[in-house]
């Protein structure tokens, strides 16, 4: 059985006032859920949010790390790090990533085996831009990018892979994927899936979406079978829009 998920992805928001003040907020007010819920603050603050969170079901998971080990990386963190400080889950392959700070496939691919050689629980990001979608070359880009980054994997690895489908058009814009392109989309992962490793994996991966997940839409958009939950930036920063989207799964 694969898992509903809502994660907020912070981005480089939040001070370490304000990102206490948010995580009290989201303790506060967070009533049963059948999701996991996850919170990712920038690095400076992942200490202090995972003492806010001492008494909460909500986990912290970090929004990038580096694929080496240790060395002469100024400004990088590893996978080591984050452990030590107990966070064992880290998104990958966000299109901000992509896009500013030149990460390609392959240095993705070596960031996720560098996470999976430390036991760590992967949320692997991708996801077509508008180009893609306007000349209809989306489904390539996608199984292009999961190819490169993932399918080289052991099977038993998939247990720690999270998926996130974000179409870079989507992220910030106000505009969202409908939730009929989001379930065409998931579905197409869950085939490529199993056509590149198996039906059982495929089933059992989570597949997030993101991109403009808001309290108006989020319900819809889980509704759709193949949607596991989502990946959301803006609304993640207002602790009742957040609630309300981990209370639409
Ligand atoms: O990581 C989150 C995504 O980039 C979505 O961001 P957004 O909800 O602000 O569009």
């Amino acid at each position: 059985m694969r898992s509903k998920i809502v994660a907020g992805n912070w981005k480089m928001n939040k001070n370490l006032a304000e990102t206490e003040a948010l995580l009290n907020q989201l303790s506060a007010k967070m009533t049963d859920t059948k999701a996991e819920v996850m919170v990712a603050p920038t690095y400076v603050n992942l200490t202090a949010a995972k003492n806010a969170l001492k008494s909460s079901s909500i986990q912290v998971i970090a929004q990038n790390m580096h694929f080496a080990e240790s060395g002469a990386y100024t400004g990088e963190i590893s996978a080591d790090m984050l452990l030590g400080i107990g966070v064992d889950t880290v998104i990958i392959g966000h299109s901000e990533r992509r896009a500013y700070f030149g990460e390609t496939d392959e240095i993705l691919a070596k960031k996720v085996k560098a996470a999976l050689a430390k036991n760590m629980r992967v949320m692997f990001c991708f996801g077509e831009e508008l180009a893609d979608r306007k000349s209809d070359n989306h489904f390539a880009v996608v199984e292009s990018q999961l190819k490169n980054g993932l399918l080289n994997l052991e099977t038993s690895d998939w247990s720690k892979i999270v998926l996130a489908y974000e179409p870079v058009w989507a992220i910030g814009t106000g505009e969202t994927a409908s939730p009929e392109q989001a379930q065409e989309m998931h579905a197409f992962i869950r085939k490529t899936i199993t056509n590149a490793v198996n039906a059982d994996v495929a089933n059992n991966v989570s597949i997030l979406y993101g991109g403009s997940v808001k309290p108006n839409n989020a319900e819809e958009i889980f509704s759709k079978p193949d949607v596991d939950g989502g990946l959301i930036g803006g609304a993640a920063l207002v602790a009742d829009d957040f609630i309300t989207i981990i209370n639409a799964i």
